[in-house]
């Protein structure tokens, strides 16, 4: 079965190099520096970088390129020593914590390696928990069809420790996936999971993007999780190194080597 109700088809347009779309998010100028004096660490270093509405992007590079540092600025998690990020329209930089609390819980999803399930609760109470908290009520049809397409219908009064990582990971994503944000943030997703496990997981948000428009970004390390998204964005040293479109695990690997990770 494929997802019944679509979110907002992605809008297109033309710019002068051909068809342009929409940012979900972008950083522009950023910097991030921790520490001070001589013992500050440049962990980005001017980055300017835009992720598609409705697309499947993988942030990639060596250890320590920034890619975590990257994502978490992205998703209003923590702050910037220079720049700006907007997430469509909005501008997060600036923004105080309780605004970017409310920001986050409403137009941002996470997917995480660790799953973050609450273990004292099944399945269906931790899909619904973000919602439950927001007050806000899922769509009972979204709801149906998240639950089907990530085969979890049968698994909904499953405790975390019943079901299997890439179940926890599934529940994990029809979590991030219920309030519709305007993007997930996943984190090595299938860092915790074997190949069979992490292939479907991948599979899974692949579907999501393809079918119901929704914007995934996703930090790996793993070539073959890469090929999975549209366009990999690849970091070195705090900076944007290239990119590749339609990626392929081998063209993946080959710009890892020529990055030297
Ligand atoms: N809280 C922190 N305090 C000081 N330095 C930090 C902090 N977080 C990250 N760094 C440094 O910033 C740089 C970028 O780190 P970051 O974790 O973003 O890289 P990464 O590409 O995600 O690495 P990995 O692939 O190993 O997870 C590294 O040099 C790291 O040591």
């Amino acid at each position: 079965m494929s997802w019944s109700t679509p979110t907002q088809p992605v809008q297109h347009g033309h710019g002068p190099g051909g068809p342009v779309r929409e940012s979900a998010v972008r950083a522009q100028g950023v910097r991030k520096t921790y520490g001070r004096g001589e013992s500050a660490v440049g962990a980005l270093r001017g980055v300017d970088v835009s992720f598609d509405k409705g697309a499947f992007t993988a942030i990639m590079g060596p250890s320590g390129s920034g890619k975590s540092t990257l994502m978490h600025v992205l998703a209003g998690l923590d702050t910037v020593s220079a720049g700006q990020i907007w997430l469509g329209d909005t501008e997060l930089t600036g923004m105080n914590d309780a605004k970017l609390t409310k920001l986050r819980r409403d137009r941002i999803g996470f997917v995480f390696q660790a799953f973050n399930l609450i273990p004292a609760l099944n399945a269906k109470a931790n899909i619904e928990l973000p919602m439950t908290l927001a007050r806000r009520t899922p769509d009972a049809q979204w709801y149906d069809s998240i639950v089907e397409r990530l085969g979890l219908t049968q698994r909904l009064t499953h405790r975390p420790t019943e079901l299997s990582g890439g179940q926890q990971q599934r529940v994990a994503i029809a979590r991030a996936l219920l309030p519709r944000p305007d993007v997930i943030f996943a984190d090595e997703p299938t860092g915790n999971l074997d190949s069979t496990a992490g292939a479907e997981v991948l599979s899974m948000l692949r579907a999501s993007v393809r079918e119901t428009g929704q914007t995934v970004v996703m930090v790996t390390h793993d070539p073959v999780a890469a090929s999975y998204a549209d366009r990999v964005v690849l970091l070195a040293d705090g900076q944007i190194a290239g990119e590749i479109h339609s990626p392929t695990t081998d063209s993946v690997l080959d710009a890892l080597r020529h990055l030297g990770g």
